[in-house]
């Protein structure tokens, strides 16, 4: 019979990295799986490299899911490592004093201001920004950034925790660096956008602003590692390979990078030493990541759901969902951006090929289709607008927002495959009322591109339009394949 993983049963050999020392030197927000199989693993690696009091002081947004079953731990929890040649499993233990951000926001704002802390790391998700769809601003009318606002109020959002936490702390003069790690393009720079628009937003004393812009700095960054939720299948597999029960494992598949710009004001752990890369072509990254594998698993992901395709790998197992990604990587996504110096696209290519098709993975799409209406806003409309502005069209960007509408806001009369129900999906309201009464497809359509959904560039560009709304006809009267085979024609 396995044995609960706690400090008094950790498998003999099977800890990653270094254990943490008692000390924290980073504040995590966004206690999800991505942070656990891939900041926490490199920070792990680094302390067992170099050294260094980089325990991290870990905060769940709302759920109390995973800080529950990692407090039963003692912090611990393995990841899961699963490849076509089979799986293995190593414990983490860098976690110290792990909590609930909803249940105690004041406790997020004192950790942030707490000068021992260096480092405030992020994966939060493309929503937790709370920016404006079609400004790429802080939404300062949302409901919860206001409240926010409001003088004396404990900040709930993200945004507002961080700003209080770094308006607390000029008071010691301390820098520290906001490090994000989810998928926006520029992350760094639109997290200090946002935070810097609060502080302004709330009125804080002027030295507030100017230690915000002297001392704290905020890096961009690159992640990469396919990283799905946790089934019921996995403690049984960490239970086989190390004997252990383990209430919260992490799935993950065997590829991993990160690649940031070496701005850290109060130091960082020697991620450098695990594997981490630091690099001055941070863009060119974030085109190679956020556009050849985001936006291609988004056109995987809304094509699979469509037609009944619970993963990614069985979508990708369509020849018509391949056909599909594999062009749009090369007629609408390459053309757009120059890559990093000595990137090898068709390697780059192959090797997504291996990692979507990994069978073990089971990512499931609606996983990745959820929030569409955050993250194609960082993966279509930039890439979209390149082509457009030269007179060409986008096909492919064009079938993945048809296909988007399809799953979330289908036209009245058209029911898509069950699984498109489970999609999260926090526009579905919004759409709703925004397509309420429209008549004719493209009618619908137009309501959702003039609707604030896309920033204004796009939404100005007819053709675009004409075009999803051709695509989601398409979709509506013979399905996700025809509609692909004439984007295939149209090339
Ligand atoms: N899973 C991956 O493969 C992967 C890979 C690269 C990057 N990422 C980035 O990490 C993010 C989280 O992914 P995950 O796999 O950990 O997901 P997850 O569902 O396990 O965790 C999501 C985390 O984000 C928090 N969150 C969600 N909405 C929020 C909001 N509005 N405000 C504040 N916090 C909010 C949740 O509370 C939770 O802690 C992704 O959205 C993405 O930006 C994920
Ligand atoms: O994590 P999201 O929600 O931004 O996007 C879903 C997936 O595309 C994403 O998680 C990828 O698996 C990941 O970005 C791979 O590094």
């Amino acid at each position: 019979m396995p044995q609960p993983l706690g400090r008094k049963c950790v498998p003999a050999g099977s800890l990653l990295g270094a254990s943490a020392p008692d000390r924290t030197g980073i504040v995590h927000l966004g206690l999800g799986n991505f942070h656990r199989a891939h900041g926490a693993v490199y920070t792990a690696h680094a302390m067992a490299a170099a050294g260094g009091n980089w325990g991290i002081r870990g905060f769940a947004h709302s759920s109390d899911r995973v800080v529950a079953a990692m407090r039963a731990q003692d912090n611990l929890y393995s990841v899961l490592q699963l490849t076509e040649r089979g799986a293995e499993a190593g414990v983490i233990d860098v976690h110290r004093d792990i909590d609930v951000a909803a249940r105690d926001p004041a406790a997020v704002v004192d950790a942030i201001a707490d000068p021992a802390h260096r480092i405030v790391t992020l994966t939060v998700s493309e929503a937790g920004y709370t920016r404006d769809p079609a400004t790429g601003r802080l939404a300062l009318d949302a409901l919860d950034v206001a409240a926010d606002l409001m003088a004396g109020s404990t900040p709930r959002t993200v945004v507002g925790m961080i700003a209080r936490g770094l308006e607390k702390r000029a008071l010691s003069g301390a820098p520290f660096a906001v490090l994000s790690c989810d998928n926006l393009q520029s992350s760094g720079d639109v997290t200090r956008a946002v935070v810097e628009e609060f502080l302004q937003a709330a009125g804080v004393r002027s030295d507030v602003l100017s230690f915000a812009s002297s001392s704290v700095s905020f890096p961009n960054a690159v992640v990469d590692r396919i990283v799905p939720g946790t089934t019921d299948e996995h403690p049984r597999l960490v239970a086989d390979l190390l004997g252990v029960t383990d209430m919260c494992p992490v799935p993950a598949e065997h590829f991993t990078m990160w690649v940031l710009e070496d701005d850290f004001a109060g130091g960082r752990p020697a991620w450098d030493q695990a594997g981490a890369r630091f690099s001055n072509e941070l863009e060119a990254y974030e085109m190679v990541k956020l556009r050849l594998l985001n936006g291609s698993h988004s056109l995987i992901a809304y094509l699979g759901i469509l037609s009944g395709a619970p993963t990614i790998d069985v979508a990708w197992r369509q020849d018509f969902v391949r056909e599909a990604v594999l062009n749009e990587i090369s007629d609408d996504y390459l053309p757009t951006f120059t890559p990093p110096t000595g990137f090898d696209a068709d390697a780059y290519v192959s090797e997504l090929d291996a990692r979507w098709r990994n069978p073990l993975i089971g990512h499931a799409t609606t996983q990745v289709g959820s929030d569409g209406s955050v993250k194609l806003l960082q993966r279509i409309p930039d890439a979209a607008l390149f082509h457009l502005r030269r007179g060409d069209m986008p096909h492919h960007l064009a079938l993945c927002t048809a296909a988007w509408i399809a799953c979330i806001a289908p036209p009245a009369g058209f029911t898509p495959q069950p699984l498109a129900e489970c999609i999260v999906e926090p526009a579905r309201g919004r759409l709703a009322a925004a397509v309420d009464g429209a008549v004719t497809v493209p009618d619908h359509v137009r309501r959702i591109m003039n609707g604030g959904f896309f920033p204004d560039a796009l939404t100005e560009q007819d053709a675009f339009t004409t075009r999803v709304a051709d695509l989601l006809t398409l979709i509506i009267r013979d399905g996700a394949r025809a509609a692909a085979a004439d984007v295939a024609a149209s090339r």
